[in-house]
């Protein structure tokens, strides 16, 4: 490009020039250097100038602009001034003009309205012309419809008066008819009312005759519905009763005797509350009895044990439950039954709780004796209509194999709360407050069937027996170990008259503990017996579980024959009342005899010895005692009475059921029996047995004879009378409560002859029961108030 050709090329080419020029210096760096910066300046001087005629140009064209602003400006000053003056003139000349624009619409309007009303009167004018033209056609045609009408009406009215004239005239004929046929009616009625009056004069009397007729009627049927429907039911239940009696008896006594002899129910003791370790051994309770134990600390088949009884109550039965399955057994002692229940179990296994409760005054603790009492009383009160009830009550205990009585006088339940408190209690390792003696509460009852006359005697044993642990685990010593020596004897004991009984074998070893000869009735005659096996769960008591188990299930196997009621007919008591009064008679020349042998003995010098007649084998007063006390009781050998019941049933005992016991073989007078023995079975009833006699002839009837004697001083016996409620007789009520059990107030006194028949029995067990006394002060505990040989059974009326 050559240099004076920049003057023509546009700005932009020279830029670019420029750059091209840089770019290529840079790329050869060295060569035309000159030439290139020749060419810049070039460049840049056009440039300069260029931009110089731009800025002269553009000062010129501003200054052009500045004047023609100014022009402007002025002209728009000019404008304005002359667009504000012309403003005002338009605004007036716009109001003027609205003015006249409102005033020609005015006008308009006005004449529009002027147009209207003319063009409205035209139209009304031409209205009235038309309508005077109808109106007047119209007039003109009503003028002749109105003449037509005229006519008609005219016509018509000719027409109606003549009719009416017809009507009138047949009227005043029917007037006249109606008149004479109300003349008649008239006369008619008349006659008619009077008829009518005199009836219902004659209706009302005999409507209120009727009435007072029927009232009558109706209160004579209510009263002949009502008597009916008690003479139906009294009739019904006269006639039902005592056959539904005697079948509720019988199928009782089915029952029972159907369920077999010797009853073994287990019951299992919960954990107590103090207990801390709570490993039981009781595995499985079945429904019928079954009962598996196990040892955790043994392995295989020898950890458990399969043991069957004939009912397992377990941990949470109730008092009430256990007690259901004990009635039926206890209420066939109403009916002539003998009945002992038992329990039995290690120390601290609930014995007492099942047999006495934890607490007498919360009925729902009630154990089997209280329930048991409670039940008979309410049954023999049901049955008062039919049975003449009398029910004795006896508790014992047997504490170091001698027996003591543990009741004194009062409330039938304090007595036996009386008595449960001062059995002889002691701690052992096992139970803090264990019991260490058995106790035997007894009932006798005795039954007069009003109607035939028969006679029942029912006897129920209630045992709570003392602990069956083995001495070495009771850890006692001392006092504690004769204990227990004791108690594993008598239980022992037990243990061999079972067994004997289970192999029916001849020999059976009642002798050999109190305990066995007490219960001996039950055991070993018809009676029916139910042992309760007390269980603790804890594993710690797992060997003592087994061998009661064992026991239990040798004891179930034990059959003691069927039952049979101690029932007899009229006939059978008028002979044993014979046979009671020949006794008497007997009894009197005893004592005549006894009187004269002390004579001869005072006359020879010798001194009375153990020949006397009391204890002479050969003397014929073994049975003194049962009919003084039968005199006592019944003064001129008549009527009932509990302990009735004469020698003679001694020969039917239990114990003469064919088997030949070894208490039977006892003699009284035999070196091998002990004074404490005698005065034992003294206390029993037993003592005034002649030697001849066997034990295993005494029976429930000779020991229930002899507590109310005053052998027994404190044995108690009493009447139900038909108005004692059971509720009353039964509960634990305070004195208040128990007027009608007032004490022995209305007990026959004896005769002084009587008194005098029974003194040398008196005296013997007035030492007996002296001898109780001390036995009891030798147990550390107070004796049982009443002891006295003079004081008899009491009886509540
Ligand atoms: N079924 C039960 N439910 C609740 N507590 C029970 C039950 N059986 C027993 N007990 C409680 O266990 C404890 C021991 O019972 P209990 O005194 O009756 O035993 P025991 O076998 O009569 O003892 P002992 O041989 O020393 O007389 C008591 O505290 C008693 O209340």
């Amino acid at each position: 490009m050559k240099s004076n050709g920049l003057d023509n090329a546009s700005t932009r080419t020279l830029f670019s020039l420029v750059n091209r020029i840089l770019e290529e210096s840079i790329e050869r760096r060295n060569g035309h250097v000159h030439h290139m910066a020749h060419i810049v300046k070039k460049v840049v001087q056009v440039i300069e100038q260029r931009v110089s005629t731009l800025a002269v140009n553009l000062k010129d064209q501003n200054n052009l602009y500045k004047v023609r602003l100014g022009k402007c400006q002025s002209r728009i000053k000019v404008l304005e001034t002359l667009a504000a003056g012309t403003t005002e003139e338009i605004q007036v000349l716009l109001s003027q003009l609205q003015q006249i624009k409102i005033e020609k619409t005015k006008i308009e309007e006005k004449k529009k309205l002027e147009e209207q009303e003319l063009l409205r009167t035209k139209q009304e004018k031409i209205h009235s012309d038309i309508e005077n033209s109808t109106l007047k056609h119209e007039l003109e045609t009503a003028k002749k419809t109105h003449e037509e009408h005229c006519l008609l009406l005219q016509m018509q009215a000719e027409e109606t008066e003549v009719e009416l004239e017809k009507k009138l005239k047949e009227l005043e004929c029917f007037l006249a008819e109606s008149k004479k046929r109300v003349k008649e009616l008239e006369s008619f009625s008349k006659s008619k009312s009077q008829r009518w009056k005199s009836k219902e004069g004659y209706y009302r009397s005999f409507i209120d005759y009727q009435s007072r007729a029927l009232q009558a009627k109706r209160s004579y049927t209510e009263e002949f519905n009502f008597l009916g429907v008690k003479l139906k039911g009294l009739a019904d239940a006269a006639a039902n009763y005592h056959s539904v009696l005697a079948e509720n008896r019988r199928l009782y006594n089915e029952v029972q005797d159907l369920k077999g002899n010797i009853r073994v129910y287990c019951r299992i003791r919960p954990f107590l509350p103090g207990q801390s370790k709570k490993r039981t051994a009781v595995e499985y309770i079945g429904e019928n009895g079954e009962l598996i134990i196990s040892n955790p600390s043994k392995q295989g088949k020898d950890s458990s044990r399969l043991f069957k009884l004939n009912k397992v109550f377990g941990p949470a039965a109730t008092q009430e439950e256990v007690f259901l399955d004990t009635q039926p057994l206890i209420r066939s002692v109403l009916d002539g039954y003998n009945v002992c229940i038992f329990a039995y179990g290690q120390t601290g296994s609930g014995k007492t709780y099942t047999m006495s409760g934890p607490n007498m005054t919360s009925q729902e603790d009630w154990g089997v004796n209280y329930r048991a009492l409670h039940d008979l009383f309410e049954i023999s009160q049901n049955r008062k209509s039919s049975i003449s009830y009398e029910v004795g009550v006896q508790m014992v205990e047997i504490y170091n194999e001698q027996v003591r009585d543990l009741l004194s006088s009062d409330d039938v339940l304090e007595l036996m709360h009386i008595g449960l408190m001062n059995r002889a209690v002691g701690a052992t390792a096992l139970n803090e407050r264990s019991s260490r003696s058995h106790s035997v509460l007894t009932i006798h009852v005795y039954g007069m069937d009003l109607e035939t006359g028969a006679v029942l005697r029912g006897n129920l044993h209630l045992v709570d027996l003392a602990g069956s642990e083995r001495v070495d685990r009771s850890e006692a010593t001392g006092e504690r170990l004769r204990e227990a020596q004791h108690i594993n004897k008598s239980l022992s004991a037990l243990g061999d008259v079972i067994f004997s009984l289970a192999q029916k074998s001849q020999h059976v070893p009642y002798r050999n503990s109190k305990l066995t000869q007490v219960l001996q009735s039950s055991l070993g005659g018809q009676a029916k017996t139910l042992m309760f096996v007390q269980l603790n769960p804890d594993v710690d008591s797992y060997s003592e579980t087994i061998s009661t188990l064992k026991f239990a299930e040798r004891v179930s196997g034990v059959e003691l024959g069927a039952a049979k009621s101690n029932k007899e007919g009229r006939n059978i008591r008028q002979l044993m009342e014979q046979v009671a009064l020949l006794k008497e008679t007997i009894s009197r020349k005893d004592e005549e005899i006894e009187q004269l042998h002390h004579l001869q003995g005072s006359c020879n010098g010798v001194k009375c010895s153990m020949n006397s007649p009391r204890y002479d084998s050969s003397s014929p007063r073994r049975h003194s005692i049962g009919n003084a006390l039968l005199n006592h009781r019944l003064p001129g050998g008549k009527g009932s009475g509990l302990f009735e019941k004469a020698s003679s049933e001694m020969d039917n005992c239990y114990g003469n059921n064919g088997r030949h016991s070894e208490a039977g073989s006892l003699k009284l007078g035999e070196p091998g029996v002990d004074q404490n023995d005698r005065e034992d079975l003294d206390l029993l009833g037993f003592g005034d047995a002649d030697s001849d006699e066997r034990l295993s002839d005494i029976s429930d009837g000779c020991l229930s004879r002899a507590e109310t004697e005053g052998s027994l001083g404190s044995a108690v016996e009493f009447t139900l009378f038909p108005e004692s409620k059971p509720s009353e007789v039964a509960k634990p009520a305070g004195k208040a409560e128990n007027k009608r059990l007032t004490i022995a107030s209305r007990l026959p006194k004896p005769s002084p002859r009587l008194s005098q028949t029974r003194l040398p029995h008196l005296s013997l067990t007035k030492s007996s029961a002296s001898k109780a006394s001390s036995s009891m002060s030798e147990s550390r505990k107070p004796p049982a108030s009443g002891f006295s040989a003079t004081k008899s059974g009491k009886r509540w009326h």
